[in-house]
């Protein structure tokens, strides 16, 4: 595809771009890349003996197996540990959250020896954008807290619990919240936590993922906040990405912050996607997309688990479908399933019990969500049944840390450049290898080259840092067309919608029963099955397996060097029937989630006859030759 030169509009646009994601701030006593040795210095590790943490704290990262500190903690810490207001931008998977937490924790643990606790509110909120991250950091502090004797309790609060939940888990009350902005405001505006206790109590708020926090419009909640914030509290705002919301919420919050930004953390020039991530594009027709993705997976061109980023439900559903007819499991993360079965999604995808996760940026259905709505302004149904469908806090790019995610395909292109950087960043995080592959379609071509040009600008580089995937040939591609367009033509409408019920259904009546579940066993945590087959129907052995004749030479060498690569790295093939979390046994007996599989009986049976039978592909070939 020509580059297009680019136009002062989008050069404009670029240092914007630049100046967001690489911010210009002052900082004071962080040297900057430009002062004393240059960029290409060795960047100094630090070890976590060196930054003045609690023992308790530095013990529970051992156990993590976690010894150096991030660029990001070895500039933070010390300086929160001050008592510093700071700002911190730093790339996706940086480790931002330890960054903030362990300063916080070793604070809390200080006034815990000293007996100089104040009780009557939180002494710490951690805000957050979405339920998902909510989760996550509490996991993460609860993590750290099991390895330390004193009893600071840390709690997460979030729209989807009843009042009469948030009102037990804030008695106590913990000593950190996590929770997001509007949710907090809630509970101060229904009394559930009184302004003047949250006023002698709190010493410390944390705004993480800062700039997506304005964009959940949730601007009022924070306003609605300060009265009741002491100067005296120590405010951090972290995030991968700024924003002019960065700014905003600098100054409305922060007083004479420190700003560590990406370039002054440390010497080493730090960049906006992980050196270790390494970025691909393929140009292909809006209607190829479904037969080059397919390509890509089913020659096994691409490094597993894979992350498949769509732009709207409908597609992800679609997609879905597709792949399960040529065998293809996957399992769909949106914002109209359950919250606890987003978390199970997660959770199943990062215990690697399936490969491929699809994914929906909240961003565009929202903004759909959010065009009905004020279309539908009159009818009180549509606005119901969207507050159901739609859950507000829904968010599954940014800073969710899913594990050992290789590849992250764009199959739609982001809606621009940051969106970009944090699809890319759910990959390479913590310094492991990764890989991302766009397909660009005439139509996302201006986005692709903003995207190119932010990189290139950014990066300080003349090339491209988007190169073109050469693993995925022509004739590979031509040799599954027919029956991926044909495939595809049978994906209708109307089985995007079914799917779209069925799991919506499936994951309700999981969701519920898990709930009970888990209250009960909450250390049994069986991952739900997220990717089960949609349709019923056999997949035809055309469909499943591609015939050896079909697959040409360069493919076949291309796909057995993803295949030794993936060997080099010593991952283990996907544990897809490890139980995790079961003690003992066969676990069958005691798994609750195997009682109802949505698949019904017939399925089951149909399943466990074809475990029984010979591997039909060597059939196949047979009568094929
Ligand atoms: N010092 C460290 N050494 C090794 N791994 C670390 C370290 N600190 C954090 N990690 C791990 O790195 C991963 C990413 O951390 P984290 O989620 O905090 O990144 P982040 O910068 O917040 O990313 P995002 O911008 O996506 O929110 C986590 O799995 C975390 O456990």
């Amino acid at each position: 595809m020509p580059r297009a030169k680019p136009t002062p509009e989008m050069e404009e646009e670029a240092e914007e771009v630049r100046q967001e994601v690489e911010g210009t701030g002052e900082v004071e006593g962080v040297p900057d890349a430009g002062e004393g040795g240059g960029e290409e210095e060795e960047e100094k590790e630090v070890s976590f003996d060196e930054l003045g943490l609690d023992e308790q704290l530095k013990r529970a990262l051992r156990k993590k197996g976690i010894a150096k500190a991030t660029p990001i903690q070895k500039e933070a810490i010390p300086l929160i540990l001050e008592g510093k207001d700071v700002v911190a931008k730093a790339k996706t998977g940086s480790g931002k959250t330890f960054a903030y937490l362990l300063p916080l924790l070793h604070e809390l643990l200080k006034l815990s020896s000293e007996g100089r606790i104040r009780k009557p509110a939180p002494n710490a909120f951690i805000l957050v954008p979405t339920r998902e991250l909510c989760q996550q950091v509490y996991n993460e502090a609860s993590s750290l807290l099991e390895f330390c004797t004193s009893k600071l309790k840390v709690m997460q609060v979030t729209a989807s619990m009843s009042d009469k939940d948030i009102t037990v888990a804030l008695s106590g009350p913990p000593n950190i919240l996590v929770s997001t902005p509007a949710c907090v405001a809630t509970c101060i505006s229904k009394g559930i936590m009184r302004g003047p206790s949250i006023k002698e109590s709190l010493s410390m708020m944390i705004l993480d993922e800062a700039d997506l926090l304005l964009s959940y419009r949730c601007e009022d909640d924070l306003k609605a906040l300060i009265p009741h914030i002491p100067r005296s509290c120590q405010s951090i705002l972290m995030s991968a990405t700024s924003s002019p919301d960065v700014d905003k919420l600098t100054k409305l919050l922060l007083h004479n912050p420190f700003i560590l930004t990406l370039t002054e953390v440390g010497r080493a020039k730090d960049d906006v996607i992980p050196k270790n991530v390494q970025q691909f594009w393929i140009s292909c027709d809006a209607k190829d997309k479904m037969l080059h993705i397919l390509a890509l997976l089913k020659f096994e061109l691409i490094q597993k688990k894979v992350l498949i980023f769509v732009n709207s439900i409908d597609a992800a559903f679609r997609l879905r479908l597709f792949l399960e007819k040529f065998g293809i499991r996957s399992a769909v993360l949106n914002a109209e399933l359950p919250q606890n079965s987003r978390l199970h999604i997660i959770e199943a995808f990062n215990a690697r019990l399936f490969d491929y996760l699809i994914a929906t940026d909240d961003a565009k259905t929202k903004e759909e969500k959010q065009t009905d709505k004020e279309n539908k302004k009159e009818s009180r149904v549509s606005r119901k049944h969207l507050q159901q469908t739609l859950d507000a806090e829904f968010g599954v790019v940014r800073g969710i840390d899913f594990k050992n995610v290789f590849t992250v395909v764009n199959f739609d292109m982001p809606p621009d450049p940051a969106g970009y950087v944090h699809r890319i960043g759910r990959t390479g995080r913590a310094n492991k290898t990764g890989a991302s592959i766009s397909l660009v379609s005439a139509e996302e071509n201006s986005t692709f080259e903003e995207i190119k040009h932010m990189l290139q600008e950014v990066e300080k580089k003349d090339t491209d840092c988007i190169s073109p995937f050469l693993l995925l040939t022509k004739d590979a591609v031509e040799s599954l067309r027919y029956r991926a367009q044909d495939v595809a033509r049978s994906v209708t409408t109307r089985d995007i919608q079914e799917a779209r019920r069925q799991d919506i259904k499936n994951e309700i009546l999981n969701s519920e029963k898990l709930k009970s579940h888990f209250e009960e066993n909450p250390r049994d945590l069986d991952l739900l099955k997220h990717d089960k087959l949609l349709s019923s129907k056999e997949i035809p052995a055309h469909l499943r397996d591609v015939p050896d004749y079909l697959i040409d030479p360069k493919t076949k060498e291309a796909s057995n060097a993803v295949k030794l690569s993936r060997a080099a790295m010593g991952i283990d093939k996907p544990q897809r029937r490890k139980r995790q979390g079961f003690k003992g046994g066969s676990g069958k007996s005691r798994d609750p989630l195997r009682t109802f599989s949505a698949e019904g009986k017939s399925r089951r049976r149909g399943r466990k006859d074809r475990e029984g039978e010979p591997d039909r592909r060597k059939k196949s070939k047979k009568t094929e030759s």
